[in-house]
């Protein structure tokens, strides 16, 4: 008698632009599916922040830094599916689901067409493709670029997120233009990612037979990003004119993220901006005077950050911040 097949292992891919909220709904469907989730995270950066913020809430991640999947080719994620899959034998708990967190600026047609090869199909089952959207900034982001729309046209779930950020009549427009650009989708609404869970992993998107299009990436020109780490803690002058630095500039710095340390305070802040909003959280890690921020941006100047970024450790004064400790990837304080 023949062992029935194993049940193939399903696989929902996440994408969205720059500072969406793809992190905060992974973490989201991790706190409450109630189900073995392995993840894959790829980041635009080379600092595997995002990695980071889920890796606190679970072991099975796998990170993927070395530049957009869509780009890297196939290899890099094959070898993560692979990893996950072989972990499964190893352990005998296998993930019954895998979220692939794509970086912001990523075109997922490539990997939708990686996860849609035979060898793949064998093990794994893609279910759905979600595309996260700012619901404030959606109109400015998929003016100015151009993976944005992509990544909103090929998606069958599209989360409208950061509905808290904007009035109800700003929240139609935006779901009116995510239904102009993709009728078929399928449309939440959400704050901080909050979507029930086994209604969007459960969903089959696609048809057996689907067949992604032919690919030609576009990405926004000049996108650049530049890792700033220190070892010494930001003084409280340095603190203001990094985040002026930040909030002077929305067109340009698209994304800033990572953990710092401020002189004076006892814990690591994790700073996030998206444009010109900046939220900072205070983490359960003890100061260490150590910082590391990823920013990510058009035509950044490297060597001119670097310089502003160690300007900010001069001139030790302590700065006051809320006392609020926020679990990483929480909601922030916004300036
Ligand atoms: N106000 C508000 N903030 C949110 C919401 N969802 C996420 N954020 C915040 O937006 C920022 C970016 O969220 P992330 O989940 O890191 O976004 P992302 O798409 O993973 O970002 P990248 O990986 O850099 O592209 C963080 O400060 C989040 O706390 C929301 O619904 N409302």
């Amino acid at each position: 008698m023949t062992s029935p097949l194993p049940e193939r292992i399903g696989v929902t891919v996440i994408g969205g632009f720059l500072g969406a909220g793809k992190t905060t709904l992974v973490n989201h469907l991790i706190r409450t599916s109630f189900r073995r989730l392995g993840v894959i995270v790829n980041e635009f950066g080379t600092a595997g922040v995002d990695g980071q913020l889920i890796q606190a809430l679970t072991d099975d991640v796998q990170e993927l830094t070395a530049g957009c999947l869509c780009c890297t080719g196939r290899e890099d994620l094959l070898r993560a599916l692979v990893h996950l899959a072989h972990r499964a034998h190893q352990d005998g708990a296998p993930p019954n689901h895998v979220l692939i967190e794509l970086s912001g600026v990523a075109d997922p047609v490539p990997v939708l067409h990686t996860l849609l090869d035979p060898m793949v199909r064998g093990v794994f089952r893609l279910r759905s493709l979600v595309a996260v959207a700012d619901a404030r900034f959606l109109t400015r982001t998929l003016a100015d670029h151009p993976e944005a729309a992509l990544q909103l046209a090929y998606a069958t779930t599209v989360v409208l997120n950061k509905t808290d950020l904007v009035p109800p009549a700003a929240l139609e427009a935006a779901a009116d233009t995510v239904g102009a650009l993709n009728p078929l989708a399928r449309v939440l609404h959400a704050e901080h990612g909050h979507v029930d869970a086994p209604a969007l992993l459960d969903t089959a998107g696609f048809d057996a037979d689907w067949t992604p299009p032919p690919v030609q990436t576009r990405h926004t020109p000049g996108l650049k990003t530049v890792t700033l780490e220190a070892d010494r803690p930001l003084s409280a002058r340095g603190w203001h004119d990094l985040i002026g630095r930040i909030a002077g500039r929305p067109g340009q710095v698209l994304r800033v993220k990572g953990h710092v340390s401020l002189a004076g305070q006892g814990t690591r802040l994790l700073l996030h901006a998206v444009r010109d909003v900046i939220t900072v959280d205070r983490t359960e890690e003890k100061q260490n005077g150590r910082s590391r921020v990823v920013m990510i941006g058009r035509d950044l100047d490297a060597q001119e950050e670097r310089a502003a970024f160690a300007q900010a450790m001069d001139a030790p004064r302590a700065l006051i911040l809320p006392r609020r400790a926020a679990p990483a990837g929480g909601r922030g304080v916004r300036r």
